[in-house]
């Protein structure tokens, strides 16, 4: 948790409290159902707390933007940045009921009212978005036409509207048959420790999608 203040020092007394009590919400519910690496709970503040907020580090959401989680699992990084923008819109959506189902525990657990969760894939969600955010769900090219029309066309965000994926590995050769703009951000040089060295968002640029 200490890990969380060091990064993000000006949460309020709210926010603390959420971020404090995901640990407790997640080591019940993961006994229950699978939704985190049983051998990453050991780190979970910085494998996915930190990690999730590793996107609010490039882009600081605007108040009234829309967000959709794709592959969210248990609610990452959807969950994190939720606490973290309580007033930008989250959707977060999985393909496996359970894994959503843990996601509306927390997120009610913890008085978000900002999220909501839906058992749907990807491609059944006609909505529209100003972000869409994931984490370790598919490949770009593959995830891509997935987030196709999912993206309003005004952007109100420091960015333009698109994709905040968070990656590892080494990316060229994923993202060699991308044709959108894209700019990689490496996470080695926001966040200190060995889990961020190969750790990256990658930003892309859809307008005009
Ligand atoms: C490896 S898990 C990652 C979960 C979470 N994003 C995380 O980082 O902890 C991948 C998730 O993507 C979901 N998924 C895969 N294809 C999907 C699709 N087309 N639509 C929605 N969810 C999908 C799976 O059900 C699974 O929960």
């Amino acid at each position: 948790m200490e890990l969380i203040l060091k990064y993000f020092p000006n949460l309020t007394a709210v926010q603390k409290k959420q971020f404090e009590q995901l640990e407790e919400l997640y080591l019940f519910w993961n006994a229950q159902i699978n939704v985190i690496s049983r051998k990453d709970t050991d780190a979970f503040y910085e494998r996915h707390v930190l990690h999730s907020l590793g996107i609010a580090k490039i882009m600081e959401f605007t108040p009234g933007s829309a967000v959709l989680d794709i592959g969210t699992g248990g609610g990452f990084p959807g969950i994190p940045l939720a606490i973290l923008f309580p007033e930008v819109q989250f959707h977060l959506v999985d393909s496996i009921g359970k894994k959503i189902k843990v996601v509306k525990e927390v997120a009610n657990a913890l008085g978000l009212k900002n999220v909501r969760a839906t058992h749907a894939r990807a491609e059944e969600i006609k909505e529209q978005f100003d972000f869409i955010v994931s984490r370790a769900v598919t490949a770009m090219p593959a995830f891509l036409p997935w987030t196709k029309r999912k993206f309003l066309k005004e952007n109100k965000n420091p960015l333009p509207n698109g994709i905040l994926y968070l990656k590892g590995g080494d990316l060229k050769e994923e993202m060699a048959p991308v044709k959108h703009p894209y700019k990689i951000h490496p996470l080695q040089t926001i966040f200190s420790g060995e889990f961020f060295d190969t750790k990256a968002v990658v930003y892309v640029d859809v307008t005009g999608n």
